[in-house]
Order: structure tokens, then sequence, then C-alpha cells
């Protein structure tokens, strides 16, 4: 069998078996759960539907959401709405109505989650969760004054086969989450929960990001608020309250929610911590007491259950995976730099009372790779800023191959320009093969990836990134984008997480990009080795002006980039 073959094969065909195995112990369980069990067993289910969501805001996108039974309510109302209406289309397509809804009032809250972060964040959907309880309380669910209940259909009628049908729901919403956390959507939402500028950077919209992970909670959270609301045949505020949304946020980040096996995890909690307290004749509230411990617990050893688990595991099978890159042989082939395809002009930049930048020139040519050096805070990342979109306040035009580039981050970056940062920006909740493909923005073929990986000395592409270190997930950054095919590359400092001796190495690689890759090169770099065995043409910048432009051996003798390195002069 062939490689891609295979690769089909385990992506598709292990959560599939997966998800039959599920559905058998089910169905085992279904059999064999007496009513009380199959009735707390309902309940399991509903909450890690509800969990699986917060999984997918928090866990996978990073954000806090405590008003995911707000979307259940919102699911409960939407049900018991089209039930006292006797709506057709029967109850699991009003349950599916029910998910939807929550889904597009789940976009309403994502936006302001477009701008706040945080404890800001946690106020807006708290407030709203907030509100939404006072509004409930007030004009009740439907049907619940009349006493019209939610009926469960007939064939599903007793508590154990309403549990199976809760099973095959569950498993429905599992494998969504799972495709879709293995999609573009779910490696947006790891990058996004690392970092905003490296999402945007990498051409992925922040806000597609956010309000797709937003979405799916909220849908996933509407889908268990519905399947509850037949559990009992009416919904009541009390099963929505907001406290219960904080205990269920909590839980979701001590068991590690965004893992599948551990949102349905923190639902046993969820079900069986009240459940025995009852049963010790300990009031339930104090489950909320337990839930609050273990989640501070979480938050303070910045860590839960789920990975905690995982990384013990790691820890036992496989070692960190770093750079392995060493010198070549031969000379590598260069391309004789062409017309300028990046121009820049007048490009200034003021932070405050700090001029960053004043009115800078330069060109990137065709096929070539231009090096921009300088002291420290010379304006060098200040300019990468610039040229990319990052700070809107700019002055000046940059054009890309001979048309105008304007816009925001996202824009700039599909309109063929990249860019990497000096902060590592690699998101490690994914694989390598998973990142390279977000900020390719296509599937490249699996031989494609694999050569670039290899040529720049990476790991291969299905270790995880947590098992990278940051010089290696640097490179695979440059390979990410480079993999994009963009018409000019922004790298800024791209070799300081490797050690001294491999620069030059990496410096062989960055020299043949043009020509293997396409990709024209603009360079930021501190070691002056590397510059000269990279750069067809220099700038040096020095207090946000230009010093010194043109051909690197004529640039370096230049006195007076001599002088803006005095005390560096012997490195020139
Ligand atoms: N967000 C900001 N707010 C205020 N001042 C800033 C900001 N970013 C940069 N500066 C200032 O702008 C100037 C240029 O900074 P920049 O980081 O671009 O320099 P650099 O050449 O990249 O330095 P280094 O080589 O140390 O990375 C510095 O004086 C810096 O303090």
């Amino acid at each position: 069998m062939q490689l891609a073959d295979r690769g089909a094969v385990s992506r598709f065909g292990t959560p599939l078996v997966v998800a039959v195995v599920a559905v058998l112990v089910g169905i085992g369980l279904t059999v064999g759960l007496n009513g009380y069990f199959a009735y707390l067993g309902v309940s399991v289910v509903v909450a890690a539907i509800a969990l699986l969501g917060l999984g997918v805001v928090t866990g996978s996108a990073g954000m806090i959401s405590l008003c995911q039974l707000t979307f259940g309510a919102i699911g409960a109302w939407v049900v018991s709405a089209l039930n006292v209406a006797h709506a057709p289309g029967g109850f699991l397509f009003w349950l599916l109505l029910g998910g939807l809804a929550a889904g597009v009032v789940g976009v309403l809250i994502g936006l302001p989650a477009l701008r706040l972060r945080g404890i800001n964040l946690a106020v807006v959907t708290l407030g709203l969760a907030a509100a939404a309880d006072v509004t409930l309380v007030e004009i009740q669910f439907p049907g619940t004054t009349d006493g019209v209940s939610v009926d469960r259909p007939s064939l599903v009628a007793d508590d154990n086969a309403y549990f199976l049908l809760c099973v095959v729901v569950l498993i429905v919403c599992a494998l969504l989450v799972h495709f879709l956390r293995r999609g573009p959507w779910g490696s947006s939402w790891a990058a996004v929960a690392f970092s905003e500028r490296g999402t945007a950077a990498a051409g992925a919209s922040v806000r597609t990001a956010k309000l797709s992970a937003f979405a799916v909670s909220a849908t996933l959270g509407g889908i268990s608020g519905g399947l509850l609301t037949a559990q009992v045949g009416f919904a009541f505020p009390t099963s929505f309250a907001p406290l219960q949304s904080l205990a269920l946020y909590v839980l979701a980040i001590m068991s590690g929610a965004h893992l599948i096996d551990m949102a349905i995890f923190g639902a046993v909690l969820w079900v069986a911590v009240p459940e025995l307290l009852k049963r010790w004749g300990v009031p339930q509230d104090w489950g909320y007491v337990i839930f609050g411990l273990l989640g501070i617990q979480a938050l303070a050893g910045r860590g839960n259950l789920g990975t905690a688990i995982r990384e013990l595991w790691r820890r036992r099978s496989r070692a960190s995976a770093g750079v392995q890159i060493t010198a070549l042989d031969e000379e590598p082939p260069r391309l004789p730099p062409g017309e300028p395809v990046l121009v820049v002009r007048g490009l200034s930049v003021t932070f405050g009372q700090v001029k960053a930048l004043s009115g800078v020139d330069l060109a990137v040519p065709k096929g070539g790779v231009l090096g921009v050096i300088g002291p420290n805070g010379a304006g060098k990342s200040t300019l990468v800023d610039a040229i990319s979109g990052f700070l809107p306040q700019a002055e000046g035009t940059v054009e890309l191959a001979g048309r105008a580039l304007t816009g925001n981050p996202t824009q700039r970056a599909r309109s063929g320009l990249r860019r990497t940062f000096q902060q590592d920006r690699v998101p490690a909740g994914l694989t390598i093969e998973a990142y390279v493909r977000f900020a390719a923005r296509r599937r490249p073929p699996a031989a494609e990836v694999a050569a670039a990986l290899e040529f720049f000395g990476c790991p291969p592409a299905a270790t995880p990134l947590d098992r990278v270190d940051v010089g290696a997930r640097r490179l695979i950054e440059v390979v990410g984008h480079l993999m994009a095919k963009p018409q000019v590359l922004l790298l800024d400092e791209p070799a300081a997480g490797l050690p001294h001796e491999e620069h030059i190495a990496f410096g062989e690689r960055l020299r043949q990009v043009p020509a293997r890759f396409g990709v024209s090169l603009l360079i930021i770099e501190h070691d002056l080795d590397l510059v000269r065995s990279v750069c067809d043409t220099l700038t040096v910048l020095d207090f946000g002006e230009v010093l010194a432009s043109g051909p690197q051996a004529e640039v370096l003798a230049d006195p007076a980039v001599l002088k803006a390195y005095l005390g560096e002069t012997e490195m020139l």
C-alpha cells in the first residue's frame, strides 16, 4: 500500500473503528445497566457533549467561555418551543435546530472575543450567562407552565434506549470535533491560541478562527441542552445557571477537555461527584468546592490531567527532537538576482516620541537575498512589522511584484508576502505536518513536505511540535511559509535558536531558497558570517534610517557602516 493511502487509512480508519467500538460499548451498557445507572449515563453523555464544546473554545482556541450552559439553554428552549408548536421533523431534527440556533448565538458572543481576552472575555461571557438566567427565570421554558413535556421518540422512550441514542449523538459530535481539529479550522484554533500574530502571518483569519471555535462550541452546548430536555421531559433554568457554567469551565480546564477522552472523563466526574456526595449525606454544593480546588490546582500548575497523563507516557517513550544540519560538500547554486520584486519607499513609523523608522527605501531583487543589518534598536523588526502590515500607522508604500500592498497582515500574507518572527510563533499543539499544511494554506504532497524538512535538517513530519526544540520550530516555521510559495519571505533572525556552528550550514540552505523554492528573501540577522554567506545585497539601518545600501562587499566596506558598528569592526 502506498504511503499516502496508509495515511488516509489511519486518518479516517482509526477514528471510525473507535466510533464503532464506542457504539458497541454503548449497546453493551444499554443491555447491562439498570434504569438508575442508565439515567445517570444519559447525564454523563449530556455533560460530555457540553464539555467537548468547551474543549474547542477553551482548550483548542485558548479563549475563556463562561456561558456554555447558556448555549445549552438555547438548545433546550428551541426544542421545547418546537415541541409545544408540534413542529414537523421530530425530536432529532429539533435537536439539530436547537444546536444550530445556539451556534448562531455563539458567533454573536464570539464577536467581542475578537477584541477581548482573558478576564474581560470572562466578564462578558459570565455576564451573558447571568442575563440569560434572569430572563429564563422570568419567561420560563415553553411548555413548563402548561405541563407540555418534551417526549422522547417512541423507539427510545425508556432510559436505556435513550442512553444509547445519546451515546450515538456523542459519537457523532466527537467525530465532528476530531475531524474539524485535523482540518484547517482546527489548525487555526491551535494557532490563534498560541499567537494571533503568528496566525495572521500564515495568511489565516484570526476572526474566522475565533468565531468558528465559538460557533462549534455553542452548537455542541445547544445539542447537550436539547438532549437534557428530553431526558427530564422539561427544561428548568436551574439546570443552566451561571454557577453551573462556571463549574463546567473549571472542569474543562482541570480535565483537559480538548482531548475527547478527557471530556468524557470530566463528564463522569461532573455526574459522579455530586451523586456520591448525595449518597454520603453531604450537601451536593460541596461538589463545586471540589471542582474549584481541582481547577485552582490545574491553573496554578499550568497543566491539566489529560496533558499530564500524555506527558508521562511521552517522557517514558520518546525524547525531544531538534535540528540536524551539516555543511554541504558543494557550493550551492545561486540565481542571478533579477528586477526588484518587493519595493519599499519612504517607510516611516513612530511610537509616541520614538521615531523607529524614517523614510526607509529598500528593494528585494527577484531570486535574490537582501540582508538588513544594524545595531540593536536600529528599527529592523519594526521594518518587518511595517512591511507585513502589523503596524497600520506606518507611512510610505510597499509594492509586491508591481502591485501596491495594503491591507492587514492576513491579506498581505495571502498576496504572497510572508514573514517569520524573532519569537517562537509555532503552535505546540500540532504535528509538524499539520503546521506546515496550515502555514502553506494547502495540502502539499507528503514527499514535498518531507524533502523540505529534510533539506533544513528538521525532524520528520509526523513529530508533534511539543516534542521539538525551539531552534527546530523556527526552521519549521520557515519551511511552512516556503510551502505557501510566496513571492517574498521576510526572515527575522531565523538562526537565533540554532547553535552557532550550525549557522553556516543553515546559511547554505538559505542561499538555495530562491532557486529551489522560487522565493526571494529579506533576512534580518546579527550573525555577520551568516549574512556574508547568504546575502547578495545589504541595507544597513541605524536609528531608523538607511545608512548604506547596495552590493554586500561595498556596503561592508563603507566607512559609515564601520562607524555604526564601532566596537564590532573586527566582525566586519
Ligand atoms: N511597540 C513599541 N513601542 C514603543 N517603542 C518601540 C516599540 N517597538 C519598537 N520600539 C522602539 O523602536 C526602536 C526600533 O526597535 P526594533 O525592535 O525595530 O529594533 P531592532 O533593530 O529590531 O532591534 P533588535 O536588533 O534588538 O531586535 C527601538 O528604539 C525600540 O525601543
